[in-house]
């Protein structure tokens, strides 16, 4: 990379930028929602069930300007989910200023496990048991979203609802792959522990990005 494009990466002026696309957000709280996705390059938590792991090399992914990817969201949506990738691999300040600038509602998807930047209005924490996130961002999550894939998936919701503040919105969302062996177990616990509310990946019945 050409020294003045890792400058601007450095600083978060530029991002490596996977796919940008207008959809309806699938999972959590603001299911149903139509909102524009940014989807960031580079992750290097490793979950194995990981449903992009094209997006894990940032060097796959063009340098973007910030200017230029707020220019396209704005014109389509009020509402922006930034993901990834893991977005907080990089500087989130420069996009979400430039964002919230032009009045959109920022979210953000992430595994928390580097330090938090940027300006959110909505922040879904998914904990990884093999990148836990820092303690940081638990006080400020505002939906706590555990995927389950297995039994001992339900023990590490409770340890990571411990956690959180006590105004963060629980959820539990099944493992694609399992999901038909998971959700069972997920909807008798969810019965069982009614604090948890279920999170199906509803893009994917959809059959929509
Ligand atoms: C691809 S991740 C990108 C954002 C960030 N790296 C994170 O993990 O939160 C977006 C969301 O998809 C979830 N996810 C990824 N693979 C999944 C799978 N196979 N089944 C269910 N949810 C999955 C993640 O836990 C996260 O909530
Ligand atoms: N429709 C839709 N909703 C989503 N919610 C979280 C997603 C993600 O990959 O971060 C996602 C996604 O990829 N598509
Ligand atoms: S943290 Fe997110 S992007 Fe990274 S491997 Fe896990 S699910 Fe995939
Ligand atoms: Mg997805």
């Amino acid at each position: 990379m050409l020294e003045q494009t890792q400058l601007l990466v450095d600083k978060g002026e530029m991002l490596p930028l996977m796919e940008e696309f207008y959809t309806i957000q699938g999972e959590g709280f603001h299911k149903g929602t139509a909102a524009y996705f940014i989807r960031i390059g580079g992750c290097d938590v490793g979950c194995h069930w990981c449903d992009v792991k094209e997006s894990w090399n940032a060097a796959l992914h063009p340098p973007t300007r910030t200017e230029a990817i707020v220019k396209n969201a704005a014109a389509y949506s009020n509402t922006v989910v930034v993901t990834g990738g893991e977005p907080l691999t990089w500087d989130m300040g420069p996009l979400t200023a430039q964002l919230k600038a032009k009045g959109l509602q920022v979210h953000i998807e992430t595994s928390g496990a580097y330090s938090l930047t940027g300006a959110w209005d909505w922040i879904c924490l998914s904990p990884k048991k093999v990148k836990l996130p820092t303690e940081e961002i638990y006080k400020v999550a505002n939906e706590l979203k555990v995927i389950v894939y297995n039994n001992d998936d339900l023990r590490f919701a409770e340890e990571q609802a411990a956690k959180v503040n006590s105004e963060c919105i629980l959820y539990l969302q099944p493992e694609w792959s399992k999901r038909e062996k998971v959700i069972p177990v997920i909807v008798d616990y969810v019965m069982k522990h009614p604090k948890w509310k279920v999170s199906l990946q509803t893009h994917k019945y959809l059959n929509i990005p």
